[in-house]
């Protein structure tokens, strides 16, 4: 059996090594004649699946996205095609939400506030929302969901967008990218809305870049200092438009879900389907794929105030390295296109293929000195809270 796979997906040879051959492809560059004889297709956001990719091919049993966005893969057509097609809901939803929390604690520590005491937004209460929403809750802090597409047996309380708006102090976007219906969330936030927004918003886009018109943001955001921005997705990826990126307080390119465990889920969760597929047993486990942290607890003497808090979300993963890094490298990218006059933005997926350093709470455990309110800091998902 020929698999093909992204060669920025973790952990294929360990889990599929044993099926047949395995070749690592660049997804962004994928050509129909590459994939011409594969059985199995492992692809990430990058790789446009449609009929074009597919037209040489005739064997294909299996496509899988290690993502949690299916806007890149004609679903339709694989199943017009008989092709069995699975994506990995929720792989990544913890490593979003903890970023988007983290994010936050951070622009409170650069803004001189507290996030304890603001009233956070939620645009889209699935997976990544929800897992937004839990960190937040389990930290005391006010959320408010806006989802007009929830079941309609979800027990949560929903608001308008419009209510939303004009209560949240911090508005985080998680909506997949659609264009269309009424609810399509393309430009979701055009022009209109961001003028709308009230003072001194944070709004954060960890989804898609399209959901906000990104040359609106650049002409409200002159006008409109106050407004305080984390995009880790950009219109036009991996080209962000340049003019943007200063005025952006974190950005980051597209990593928000790149947590080792996260990518570890996402493709196990391909090995799974595919296992089941083919009707064979999925004996291997995830667990014996992850790496230790580098320390693998902290020990508390008291409850950790915001600060503390930030400083041990930091040991966990530090977002500013992350800003600092896509910064220089769209600088490097700037300057080798002025030197050889020729079109380059190697770097966006460069730092995304070399992105391998980042792990989520439940990597550290926390040792305490027998406190007992500690139980919110279990819920944020750091393991272990104990003696
Ligand atoms: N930056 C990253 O690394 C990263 C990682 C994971 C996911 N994503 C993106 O985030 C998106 C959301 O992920 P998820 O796991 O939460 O998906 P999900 O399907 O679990 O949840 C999306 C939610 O958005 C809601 N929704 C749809 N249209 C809406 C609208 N107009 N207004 C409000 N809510 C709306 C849906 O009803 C659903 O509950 C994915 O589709 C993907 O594009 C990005
Ligand atoms: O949709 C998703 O799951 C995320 O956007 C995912 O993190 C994208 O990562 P990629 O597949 O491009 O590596």
């Amino acid at each position: 059996m020929k698999i093909l796979a992204d060669e920025n997906m973790p952990y294929v040879e360990q889990l599929f090594g044993d099926l047949g051959t395995i070749e690592a492809v660049n997804g962004r560059t994928l050509t129909p004649q590459q994939v011409k004889d594969a059985d199995v297709l492992l692809v990430r956001s990058v790789t446009k699946v449609n009929q074009a990719l597919l037209s040489l091919n005739t064997n294909l049993k299996f496509v899988g996205s290690a993502t949690i966005g299916t806007d890149h893969i004609d679903q339709s057509y694989l199943a017009s095609q008989g092709i069995p097609f699975t994506n990995a809901p929720g792989c990544n939803a913890t490593a979003v939400g903890e970023f988007a929390f983290i994010a936050m604690l951070e622009l409170a520590k650069r803004f001189d506030t507290e996030l304890k005491g603001k009233v956070v937004g939620i645009v889209g209460a699935g997976n990544t929302g929800s897992a937004v929403a839990k960190c937040l809750e389990a930290y005391g802090v006010e959320v408010l969901l806006n989802d007009p597409l929830i079941e309609a047996d979800d027990p949560r309380e929903f608001v308008s967008l419009e209510a939303l708006t004009e209560r949240a102090d911090v508005i985080s976007l998680h909506v997949p990218l659609t264009r269309d219906g009424i609810n399509k969330t393309w430009y979701l936030f055009d022009e209109q809305r961001l003028q709308n927004l009230k003072p001194d918003t944070w709004l954060l886009n960890c989804c898609r870049g399209e959901v906000i018109d990104n040359r609106a943001l650049i002409k409200v955001k002159a006008l409109r200092p106050d407004i305080k921005l984390v995009l880790d997705v950009w219109e036009g990826e991996p080209d962000p438009m340049l003019e943007l990126v200063p005025l952006v307080e974190l950005a980051t390119p597209h990593i928000a879900g790149y947590s080792l465990e996260g990518k570890a889920r996402g493709t196990f969760m391909l090995y799974q389907k595919l296992m089941a597929v083919l009707g064979m047993d999925a004996d291997k486990s995830m667990t014996s794929l992850l790496p230790a942290l580098w320390s693998q607890q902290v020990s508390l003497d008291e409850i950790p105030s915001e600060k503390a808090l930030l400083q041990l979300s930091r040991f966990v993963y530090d977002l500013r390295d992350d800003d600092e890094l896509f910064r220089q490298t769209l600088l490097d990218d700037c300057a080798i296109k002025a030197r050889e006059n020729s079109a380059n933005n190697n770097g966006f997926d460069l730092m995304r293929k070399n992105h391998k350093h980042r792990r989520e709470f439940s990597a550290l455990k926390l040792v305490t000195a027998g406190q007992s309110d500690v139980d919110w800091l279990l819920n944020l998902g750091f393991s272990g809270v104990g003696r």
